[in-house]
C-alpha cells in the first residue's frame, strides 16, 4: 500500500462495490484498498481488479487509515468484534449501515479499550456512487478532528456529493430520501416502461423514452432557477394531457403515498436500531489494546 490514503472496506458487497467503483483510479489506486469479505466470489471479483482482499480480519487492517464498515446491520457487531484488534487510535471509522446509531457502534468499537474514543463518522451513501453521481449524508460524532471530517468528505465527494447533518436522527431521513431513493426512481422507471408498453410501444422504445425523460427532467431541475413545482406547471397545459395524468395521480394521492413510503423507511431505520441493540451479544474481549 503506497498512497497516504489507504482504505479498508469491511464488507465488499453492493454498496462497497458502488463506492469502490467510484474511488478506483480517482482518489485511490487498487493497491491502496483492502476488502475484507468472507465471500469467495466477492473477493475474486475484487482480486481481478487488483484490490487487496482478505477473507477474515488481518494485520493489513492496521495499515489502513480509514475503515469503512459496509456490512448488513445484522452482522455489524460480529464484523466490528473481529476487526477491532487491529484498530489504531488514529483510525478513522466510517459506518454506512442504515439505522445503527453511533452510540451502539462506539460501544462495540471501544468495548475492549474503554479509554479509547474511536473517531467515528456515520454516513448514508447511495448506489449512484458507482458512476460518481451519488449523494451521501454524513454525521460526525463529537470529537472527530476537522482533518478526519475533511478526509471523510473527500472520500464521499469522490463518488458524488456530500451533505453534513448536525443531528444524527436526520440520517434516517437521508436514508428514507436518498439512501433508498434510487429504488423509488427505478420503480418509477419500471412503471413508465410498463405504461408505455401497455399503450402500444415496444420494450426498447418505452425504455429509451422513460430513461431519457428521467435523465432530462432531473438535469433540467438541477440546472434551473425555477422550482420543481414551476417546472411541472410549465409542462402542464390547461385542459391538456399532462393535467389529465396529474389529476389521476392526485386522485391516488401520489404525494401522500410518497410521504407515507418515506415515513416507513424512516421508521424502519429506527426499528433496525432497536433490533440491533436488543440482539447485541455480551462483550467479546478481542481487543489487543
Ligand atoms: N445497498 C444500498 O443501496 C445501500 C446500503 N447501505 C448500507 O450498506 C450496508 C451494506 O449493504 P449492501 O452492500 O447492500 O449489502 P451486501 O450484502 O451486498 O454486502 C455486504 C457484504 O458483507 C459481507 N459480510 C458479511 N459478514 C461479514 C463480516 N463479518 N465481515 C466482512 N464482510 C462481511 C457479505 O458477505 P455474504 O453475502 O457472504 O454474507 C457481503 O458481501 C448495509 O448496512 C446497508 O444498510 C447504505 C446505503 C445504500
Ligand atoms: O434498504 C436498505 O436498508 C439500505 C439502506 C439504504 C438503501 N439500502
Amino acid at each position: 500500500m503506497k498512497n497516504s490514503l489507504t482504505i479498508a472496506f469491511i464488507g465488499g458487497g453492493n454498496m462497497a462495490g458502488a463506492m469502490l467503483g467510484g474511488l478506483l483510479g480517482n482518489l485511490c489506486q487498487p493497491q491502496d484498498i483492502l476488502v475484507v469479505d468472507p465471500g469467495e466470489a466477492t473477493r475474486a471479483a475484487w482480486d481481478a481488479r487488483g484490490v487487496v482482499t482478505a477473507a477474515v480480519a488481518c494485520e493489513a487492517l492496521s495499515q489502513c487509515k480509514v475503515w469503512i464498515y459496509a456490512v448488513k446491520p445484522q452482522v455489524m457487531q460480529q464484523a466490528i468484534e473481529a476487526t477491532r484488534p487491529f484498530l489504531q487510535d488514529d483510525t478513522l471509522v466510517i459506518s454506512i449501515a442504515a439505522g445503527l446509531p453511533t452510540t451502539l457502534l462506539s460501544g462495540w468499537l471501544d468495548q475492549a479499550a474503554p479509554t479509547r474514543t474511536t473517531r467515528l463518522i456515520r454516513c448514508m451513501p447511495n448506489t449512484p456512487a458507482l458512476i460518481r453521481q451519488g449523494i451521501t449524508g454524513l454525521y460526525a460524532t463529537p470529537g472527530v478532528p476537522a482533518a478526519d471530517r475533511q478526509r471523510a468528505q473527500d472520500i464521499l465527494s469522490s463518488v458524488g456529493e456530500a451533505v453534513w447533518v448536525d443531528q444524527e436522527t436526520q440520517l434516517d431521513a437521508v436514508t428514507a430520501l436518498s439512501g433508498s431513493g434510487p429504488a423509488y426512481v427505478f420503480l418509477f422507471i419500471e412503471s413508465l416502461i410498463a405504461g408505455g408498453i401497455s399503450l402500444g410501444l415496444d420494450q426498447e422504445q418505452a425504455q429509451r423514452l422513460a430513461l431519457a425523460t428521467l435523465k432530462g427532467a432531473s438535469l433540467l431541475a438541477a440546472g434551473s432557477d425555477q422550482s420543481p413545482a414551476r417546472l411541472r406547471e410549465n409542462v402542464t397545459s390547461p385542459g391538456g394531457t399532462t393535467a389529465a395524468a396529474l389529476n389521476r395521480f392526485a386522485q391516488g394521492d401520489f404525494a401522500g403515498l410518497v410521504q407515507a413510503a418515506m415515513q416507513a423507511a424512516n421508521d424502519r431505520a429506527a426499528q433496525m436500531a432497536q433490533e440491533s441493540a436488543a440482539a447485541a451479544q455480551p462483550a467479546q474481549d478481542s481487543g489487543k489494546k
